[in-house]
């Protein structure tokens, strides 16, 4: 069974990941084969203060030159 997990900023809409969830699923389907209901999605909202990219935190002002 195949188990997407989404990993993304916190703030998405219901519908948002309604639709997502569905998207997926069907690329899933499409390219793996196998029925929708053989397909998880899990999302984890993270908020910005809890995810740093090059070591700066999301939700703090991005560095000189960086
Ligand atoms: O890591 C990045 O460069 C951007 C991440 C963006 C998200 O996770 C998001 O828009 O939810």
């Amino acid at each position: 069974m195949p188990t997407i997990r989404v990993e993304l900023f916190e703030g998405r809409t219901v519908e948002q990941k309604r639709a997502l969830a569905a998207a997926l699923t069907e690329a899933t389907v499409r390219t793996l084969g196998g029925s929708p209901g053989s397909v998880d999605i899990l999302f984890f909202d993270i908020a910005k203060h809890d995810w740093a990219t090059g070591g700066t935190l999301w939700s703090d002002p991005p560095p000189p030159g960086g």
